[in-house]
């Protein structure tokens, strides 16, 4: 099923970080969500999740259980003390309940998802003791065992080298071929120019939204930038009910 995204506004203290956005996000596409900072992206990510409060209009078509995540790697605490293989099996609570006991069929299935990412003989190492790019595809082999019709990742080659780029980008392929929807969070606009057939240009509002040549102009990546430049913070609330 598509998500539908109908006038969608999220507001922090009332102040609308996402403004009024309507959009649909065909089942099975790779979409790429672009915009400069500050334009409401993480946000329209966590709306998605059911992780902010969609304060007008309404996102349709899309159940959190069906759905992986993958937040920044900033907000990830790499303090907390399990292995690889937990991390990856911490992916499975929602199917295998709250005796989360690990079986030789589970640690199997989390063996062959950190083999897909190349890290086999990681398994028993503490995150903390990892690389980002070897964190990075440790939460890449948690989302794969998650198994989800949806797939939202936020930013997930900040800070990441081109080879782990490659790899993981080849997951995400595979993820795409099997006709899961994929929104990806990225400033890295040659990427998504080669990688994602579909974006959207936020900037709080939607500036474009379409085949990614077309939404990735010139012309609309500077409408963006003096759309996110010109918000002022202090504005009074909006009261406007409708997108134009
Ligand atoms: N928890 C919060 N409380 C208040 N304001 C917030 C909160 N999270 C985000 N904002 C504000 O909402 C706006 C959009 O932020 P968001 O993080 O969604 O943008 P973004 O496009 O993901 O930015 P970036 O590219 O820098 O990651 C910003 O003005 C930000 O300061």
């Amino acid at each position: 099923m598509p998500i539908f995204l109908e006038n969608v506004t999220v507001t922090y203290d009332r102040h609308p970080a996402v403004h009024h956005l309507s959009a649909v996000i065909a089942e099975g596409s790779l979409v790429a969500l672009v915009g400069p900072n500050g334009a409401g992206k993480s946000t329209l990510l966590n709306a998605l999740m059911g992780l902010e409060k969609v304060s007008e209009g309404k996102i349709l078509g899309i159940e959190r259980e069906g759905v992986a995540y993958l937040p920044q790697q900033a907000l990830i605490n790499k303090e907390i003390p399990i292995s690889v293989q937990e991390l990856v099996f911490s992916g499975l609570w929602k199917a295998v309940g709250i005796s989360r006991s690990m079986t030789p069929e589970h640690k199997e299935y989390c063996a062959q998802a950190i083999d897909s990412v190349g890290l086999s003989g990681f398994e028993k190492r503490q995150i903390s003791t990892l690389s980002g790019g070897q964190l990075q595809r440790a939460l890449f082999a948690r989302v794969l065992v998650q198994d989800c019709s949806t797939i939202l990742l936020d930013e997930p080659f900040n800070a990441v080298d081109t080879e782990t780029t490659r790899d993981l980008t080849e997951v995400i392929l595979t993820w795409h071929a099997q006709k899961r929807t994929v929104v990806i969070v990225s400033h890295d606009l040659p990427y998504v120019r080669e990688i994602c057939p579909t974006s959207l240009l936020l900037a709080r509002e939607c500036i474009a939204y379409g085949a990614t040549h077309w939404v990735l102009s010139n012309e609309n990546l500077k409408k963006a930038r003096r759309m996110v430049e010109a918000v002022d913070q202090q504005a009074p609330i909006c009261k406007r009910v409708k997108a134009a």
